[in-house]
């Protein structure tokens, strides 16, 4: 009698075992620390915003921190910001990373890199057919060929240090729940960030062997200057579909994102929406955590399902929000 009772729970518990097990073994990367005390940190975009609150939390936990951004002023006052609270110096380039020669050559005045935060973007959202093609393009320049530009000027002398301190190293990109998910009014922009998860994959394939990780961090809107000037061009209906994700700090998502890092996860989610997103669109990402890949893998069918869910939100506001608009224009 009991031993028919303990059966199923036994098998249930020998199978999950059994898949944990297999899939510490087999999870790519392998887990690994990523220290930051004392090692460079090179943030771009890290005037403002998560930038600015990454700059301060790796300053306030004792790396070198070099921040990049156009504005000279606001990294000035950046840097001030960064030394009232934490006492530390940072370095301040003042570049467009559309100019890789500028890029290239801020990199090797701050010297070899450990961790690099590719985290400049623009984010001007607007309907594709109104938007114009200049600042398209100027959206795809800045937060995916600048990061083009970033990788490649770090890429040989990061290579070198890890290979020196045998001390794994880190590259970071700044994408956004957007990257994850096409919404509209974002057409450009999510352009620009899917194609980094694209970079991002193929990158750790090729720098693995140098025991370099790449991160790929995911926010959802978070209340910084960039956003506060995206608001004020937010098509209503981009709005209403942005609302399904909550709304972050910048420091708590500097938190989260200098925690991935430091752990070498692959994707970094920032909120429970984003958590849910990640595992959605998991597909053939890397994944490091053996106990993330056990979540990928239980809830994949069902947040799929979710998803369907969301999407028929979405097309319902939508559908309401375009024949309210077209009633009123006739
Ligand atoms: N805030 C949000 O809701 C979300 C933001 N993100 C992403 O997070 C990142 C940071 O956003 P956030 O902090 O909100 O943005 P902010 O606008 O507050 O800061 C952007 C930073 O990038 C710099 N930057 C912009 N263009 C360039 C350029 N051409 N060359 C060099 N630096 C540049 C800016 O400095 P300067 O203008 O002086 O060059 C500034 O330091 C972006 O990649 C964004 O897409 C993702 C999801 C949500
Ligand atoms: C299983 C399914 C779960 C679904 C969760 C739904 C969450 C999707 C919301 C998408 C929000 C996109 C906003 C863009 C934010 C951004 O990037 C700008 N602020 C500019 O940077």
């Amino acid at each position: 009698m009991s031993s028919s009772l303990f059966s199923p729970l036994l098998i249930i518990i020998v199978t999950v075992s059994a898949l944990l097990i297999f899939l510490a073994l087999i999870t790519r990367p392998r887990p690994t620390r990523i220290p930051i005390k004392g090692r460079h940190v090179f943030i771009t975009g890290g005037s403002s915003g998560i930038g600015l609150a990454i700059a301060r939390l790796a300053a306030a936990e004792g790396a070198r921190v070099s921040i990049l951004a156009r504005n000279r002023q606001r990294l000035d006052e950046a840097r001030d910001s960064i030394r009232l609270a934490t006492g530390v110096e940072v370095g301040v380039y003042s570049v467009d990373v559309r100019d890789a020669e500028a890029v290239a050559r801020a990199i090797e005045v701050a010297g070899p890199i450990d961790v690099l935060i590719c985290n400049q973007g623009v984010f001007t959202p607007q309907e594709l057919e109104k938007q114009e093609m200049d600042e398209i393009k100027f959206i795809v320049d800045v937060n995916l060929m600048g990061t083009f530009h970033l990788i490649k000027a770090a890429l040989p002398n990061m290579k070198r240090k890890t290979r020196e301190t045998g001390l794994p190293s880190s590259i970071a990109i700044m994408s956004a729940q957007a990257g994850q998910v096409g919404v509209y009014g974002y057409t450009a922009y999510s352009a620009s960030k899917f194609a980094l998860r694209g970079l991002s994959e193929a990158l750790q394939h090729e720098v693995i062997a140098d025991n370099i990780f790449v991160s790929l961090i995911f926010p959802s809107d978070t209340d910084t200057p960039g956003f506060s000037e995206e608001l004020r061009r937010r098509p209503e209906i981009s709005k209403i579909i942005a609302a399904s994700s909550g709304g972050m700090k910048a420091d708590d998502v500097a938190k989260i994102s200098l925690n991935g890092i430091k752990a070498g996860r692959f994707s970094i989610p920032c909120n429970f929406e984003g958590t849910m997103l990640s595992i959605v669109t998991a597909g053939l990402s890397p994944q490091s955590s053996f106990m993330a890949a056990f979540l990928e893998i239980s809830f994949a069918s069902f947040m799929r399902f979710v998803a369907l869910c969301f999407q028929w939100n979405w097309f319902s506001s939508i559908e309401k929000w375009h024949a309210k608009n077209y009633s009123k224009q006739n």
